[in-house]
């Protein structure tokens, strides 16, 4: 019987072209002018710091930071203090108008009737929270973050790992067999599988890599109990 839904935000509520194509290009654009101009900045200042601990590059100066995290948005790395810079940046995009979140119709629709069949919705993406909810609440069809009971990032652990998924469903107070986790990626899924998550895959584009996980096209495809 399931009670809470986790779901992974890019190739599952949300396209993968949008992530790539639009929120990633505006973060490779505006990142180094947004740290420049907010370097002192508490929450800025943190997430340097966490930058130059992780790339072990502790005499790092600003423009070497900067240099580090553009390489990091390159190679689409799911680095936590990335993922934080990235999200404060993108509050502008969204801020000016410059973008809305992108959300699979059926999507919508499929956490509208889940949330109102009494399930919890949760949303765990390498997205910090703060982009988590930015995207969600400037979407294409406004703000969706009243669905959500709550959001999970990096920062409870990567998302390729089972122990991550033990963490979230000990912070929901939910075994994870009454958790039905909903991604693209096989890795994800297997990961939270083997946590006792039920999965299904969302497989949105042709070619993508498939594994032993109940597959859907689409919201509406996916099927459980509770
Ligand atoms: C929260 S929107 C940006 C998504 C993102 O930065 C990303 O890396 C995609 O991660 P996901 O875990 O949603 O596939
Ligand atoms: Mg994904």
């Amino acid at each position: 019987m399931i009670r809470a839904i986790v779901t992974d935000i890019e190739g599952t509520t949300g396209s993968i072209r949008f992530v790539h194509q639009v929120l990633f290009p505006y973060a490779r654009a505006n990142l180094g002018d947004f740290v420049r101009a907010n370097a002192e900045r508490e929450d800025v200042a943190e997430q340097l710091a966490a930058t130059r601990e992780l790339a072990e590059a502790p005499a790092a100066d600003l423009e070497a930071v900067i240099a580090i995290l553009e390489g990091w948005i390159d190679a689409d790395r799911k680095a936590t203090p990335l993922k934080a810079l990235q999200g404060m940046v993108w509050a502008q995009g969204y801020a000016d108008g410059d973008f809305t979140g992108h959300v699979y119709p059926d999507a919508v629709k499929g956490l509208r009737d889940w949330k109102e069949r009494g399930l919890s919705l949760y949303v765990y993406s390498s997205g910090s929270i703060q982009a988590q909810k930015l995207l969600f609440g400037h979407s294409d069809v406004g703000d969706l973050t009243p669905l959500f009971a709550g959001y999970f990032d990096t920062t409870t652990g990567p998302k390729q790992e089972a122990e991550s998924y033990r963490r979230i469903a000990g912070q929901l107070g939910i075994p994870g067999a009454e958790i039905l986790f909903l991604s693209d990626v096989v890795a994800e899924l297997d990961a939270a599988a083997a946590a006792g998550f039920h999965t299904w895959q969302l497989v949105r584009e042709p070619d993508m890599v498939t594994g032993d996980h109940p597959r859907a096209s689409r919201f509406d495809e996916v099927s459980f109990s509770g």
